[in-house]
């Protein structure tokens, strides 16, 4: 049996993003207010009834969302290009780094309706820079 459990977080960031459309907007520093998912999943622990503590799971989203709200994600290191599959990524590192068993990272933007998904299994490297 397997158990998904997950937990959502918002920050707020600035960027800019060198695209082929609508390039000259997107070149100009502009913000967006970003809203993330963490999926982990496993079985449960009969001891504890629980994948993993989603207590455990809130402070090292804390950590993650410390070093991207409020802060122009073209510095962020690690990040790499400030799209939302680098941020994907860069949430789902960080909690593979931590040993929780990310299953699923998504990533939305409420305003334009724009949203990304990452899913990976325990085998998947997860590239970086
Ligand atoms: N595959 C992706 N495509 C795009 C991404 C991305 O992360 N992955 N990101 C962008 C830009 O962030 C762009 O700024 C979004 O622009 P746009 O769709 O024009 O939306 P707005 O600037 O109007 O932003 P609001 O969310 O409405 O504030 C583009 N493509
Ligand atoms: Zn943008």
């Amino acid at each position: 049996m397997r158990f998904e459990v997950s937990q959502e977080f918002y920050f707020d960031a600035a960027h800019t993003l060198e695209r082929e459309i609508e390039a000259a907007g997107s070149r100009r520093i502009h913000g967006h207010t970003y809203h993330a998912r963490a999926t982990v999943a496993g079985p449960r622990d009969p001891a504890t009834g629980m994948v993993v503590d989603l207590g455990h799971l809130r402070v090292q989203l804390k950590k993650v969302r410390e070093q991207l709200d409020h802060h122009l994600l073209d510095e962020v290191p690690g990040l790499g290009a400030p799209t939302m599959e680098n941020l994907c990524l860069f949430i789902a590192r960080k909690l593979r780094e931590a040993d929780f068993p990310v299953h699923a990272v998504e990533v939305w933007r409420k305003a334009g309706g724009d949203r990304c998904r990452l899913e990976m299994t325990p085998e998947d490297q997860l590239p970086g820079l």
